[in-house]
């Protein structure tokens, strides 16, 4: 079996003081995970903690730096002016611009900041998906996607290179079902 692109072990971590833990989870290339549980169980807390923003108490993250990691955030920076397109977005992101989907291609000439918060939700999960990275954490992708939105993430999803792994954090049971290949609940892996 290949390496673990992420391993969290016994993890525990928060912010002045833990939130979540102790938790565990390895995710190997080729594999959707799906993180579920109740608001407030620590599930954001656990993708902040592998990317720096949250504390870690104890156990350990590791995972393989040559993968890169793409991450994203609930809730995107949207206050104030972006004089970004959404083609510049994608493109700052590592996307070269090619065979996007035309729901989306009509994006890349207007400015991000004018677009809808569904808009912009799925232009900034394309930014992820196709950056590049091999290690790929979303947090709740399908947030404000209409019916056709969610279908489009969910076909993106289902054809990433073999070479990904993705967790995902969603309370969206359809989506979840229809992506990943396995489903880890926080709070059943609650102490
Ligand atoms: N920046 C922060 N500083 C302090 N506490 C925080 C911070 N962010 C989240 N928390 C707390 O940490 C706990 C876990 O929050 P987290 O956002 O990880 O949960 P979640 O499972 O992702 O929830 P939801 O499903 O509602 O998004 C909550 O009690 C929350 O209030």
């Amino acid at each position: 079996m290949s390496e673990p692109l992420l391993d969290i072990r016994n993890l525990r971590a928060g912010y002045r003081t833990p939130v979540v833990g102790p938790f565990s989870l390895q995710a190997r290339a080729g594999e959707i995970i799906g993180l579920t549980g109740p608001n407030g169980c620590g599930k954001s807390t656990v993708l902040k903690a592998v990317t720096g923003e949250a504390r870690i108490f104890d156990g350990h993250i590791e995972r393989d730096t040559a993968a890169g990691i793409a991450l994203q955030a609930q809730s995107p920076a949207t206050r104030g002016e972006i004089p970004l397109t959404g083609g510049e977005l994608l493109r700052l992101m590592g996307h070269d611009g090619r065979g996007l989907p035309p729901r989306l291609d009509r994006l890349t000439r207007r400015r991000i900041d004018r677009l809808s918060g569904g808009q912009r939700q799925i232009l900034a999960v394309w930014a992820v998906l196709y950056s590049g990275a091999r290690l790929i954490l979303l947090d709740e992708p399908g947030n404000n996607l209409d019916r056709e939105g969610t279908e489009l993430l969910a076909d993106a999803l289902t054809a990433l290179p073999a070479d990904r792994a993705v967790l995902m954090v969603s309370h969206e049971q359809h989506l979840v079902e229809r992506v990943c290949h396995r489903v880890v609940d926080m709070e059943a892996s609650a102490p």
